[in-house]
This record gives structure tokens, sequence and C-alpha cells, in this order.
């Protein structure tokens, strides 16, 4: 059962962008690191994802692929996107 949705995810992580501490708030902390920070730990995480799906189990592959879309949802954040902006093109 999923603890919180994507959309829910988020909502969450635009308030932690807005008023979090960066001392207590993963979110707010990269935010503040910006695009270039947020970037590499898009690729570190994408590949993380890769090599689950390749050599590791079904429940690593999932969360992997879990910490890929935090990274995703962060990096979309820090450019002021929104979820809207990316439904558009699905
Ligand atoms: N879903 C996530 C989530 N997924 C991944 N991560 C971060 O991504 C890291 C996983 O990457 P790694 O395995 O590379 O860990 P690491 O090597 O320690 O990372 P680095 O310090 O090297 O960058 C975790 O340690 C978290 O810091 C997340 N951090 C936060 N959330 C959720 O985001 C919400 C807000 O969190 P805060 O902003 O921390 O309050 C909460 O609901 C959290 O559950």
């Amino acid at each position: 059962m999923a603890s919180k949705t994507f959309e829910e995810l988020f909502a969450e992580l635009q308030q932690k962008a807005a008023t979090g501490d960066p001392a207590s708030s993963r979110t707010a902390q990269l935010v503040q690191q910006g695009v270039h920070s947020i970037g590499k730990k898009v690729v570190e995480e994408a590949a993380e994802v890769w090599m689950a799906a390749e050599f590791q189990s079904d429940e690593q592959t999932a969360e992997e692929i879990s910490q890929l879309l935090y990274h995703l949802q962060v990096m979309m954040i820090a450019r002021g996107l929104t979820l809207d902006d990316v439904y558009k093109y699905l």
C-alpha cells in the first residue's frame, strides 16, 4: 500500500522547499544547493535504478525508482515547474 501518492509527495516537497529548514529537510537542502547538485543526484539515482533492475530484487528496484522520482520532483521544484507543466507532455 502506498504511504503517499506522487501528487501528495509533490505538494509536501513544495512546502518543504518554501518553508523547510535545510538543517533538517533534505528537500530544502537540495533546493538551496541548486540544479547542479540536484542534477548529479538525478543521474546517480537513474544509474542505481538501472543496476537494481538488472541485478537486484523487485523490492530494491522499486526503492531505487522511488528515490529517482523524489529527486525528479525536487528538480522540478528547483526550476519552478509544476506537475501540470510535465503532465501536458504525457
Ligand atoms: N521520498 C523521499 C526521498 N527519497 C530519497 N530521499 C533522499 O535521497 C537519499 C537517497 O540517496 P542515496 O541512497 O544516494 O543516499 P545518500 O548517499 O545518503 O545521499 P547523499 O547525501 O550522498 O546525497 C536519502 O538519504 C534521502 O536523503 C528522500 N528524501 C525525502 N523524501 C521524502 O520527502 C519528504 C520531505 O523530506 P524532507 O525534505 O527531508 O523533510 C518526506 O516525505 C520524505 O519521506
